[in-house]
């Protein structure tokens, strides 16, 4: 049977990259998703923003909405400092078992917990499950008519703390206007846009940094 988008994107990585290098195994993904075929990770020119946001921040507490094939969370797991972990959400059961690999590829496996299902089912569940009190930032990358209703989610689960950083990538294309209004006319928020460019298009797209006021 024809194998999926996702599982030529691993063969690329396994066959490009150096294990226990994560940044040969983003090099990979990129040089596949520019070269061989678009997948909608956040690519080079939106992940550079991403990593100034996660380095200047130095997260312990990391959550990831939607993992894809696990590209954004090598990204950030590798900046991350020893001890700091990274929880991240995949509601689709095939990206997950890919982007698995491609993490322990990269050998990020213990600064990163991937676990299957809904977001709106698991954020309710992150201090008794996984022993989160609240997040130092969050990466916002999956439904997008799921960033709203989860982000008054954290807030009313308390997850979210004075100083908070969320990072919400595609707020142009596809879009999320419903969010965008809310960070930034809520007074609980102090959110700037970040101009790029859909990855590896011309396309405009962008993402929008949100500090969490309390
Ligand atoms: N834990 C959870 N809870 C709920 N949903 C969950 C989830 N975990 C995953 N999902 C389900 C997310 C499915 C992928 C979301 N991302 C996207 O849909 C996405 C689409 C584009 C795109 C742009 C222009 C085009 F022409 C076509 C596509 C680009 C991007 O950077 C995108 O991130
Ligand atoms: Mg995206």
């Amino acid at each position: 049977t024809k194998s999926t988008r996702p599982q030529r994107l691993l063969k690329a990585v396994q066959k490009h990259s150096t294990r226990g290098d994560p940044q040969s195994v983003i090099s990979a993904i990129d040089h596949f998703c520019r070269h061989r075929e678009w997948a909608m990770n956040v690519g080079d020119e939106k992940g550079s923003i991403l990593d100034s946001v996660v380095s200047e921040l130095n997260p312990e507490k990391v959550l990831e909405l939607g993992t894809y094939c696990g590209y954004s969370t090598v990204r950030i797991a590798r900046l991350l400092p020893p001890g700091a972990r990274l929880i991240t959400l995949e509601f689709n059961a095939d990206y997950a078992a890919i982007a698995r690999q491609v993490i322990a590829w990269a050998g990020l496996e213990d600064k990163v917990q991937l676990v299957e299902g809904a977001s709106g089912d698991w954020i309710p569940r992150m201090k008794e499950h996984f022993g989160i009190e609240t997040f130092d930032f969050v990466f916002l990358d999956h439904w997008k008519d799921r960033y709203l209703p989860d982000t008054k989610l954290m807030e009313d689960c308390g997850l979210l703390r004075k100083g908070t950083v969320l990072l919400a990538d595609n707020v142009i294309c596809p879009g999320v206007p419903d969010y965008l209004e809310y960070v930034r006319n809520s007074l609980s928020y102090k959110s700037c846009y970040f101009k790029s460019h859909l990855e590896y298009t011309k396309a405009e797209d962008g993402l929008e940094k949100s500090v969490f006021l309390g």
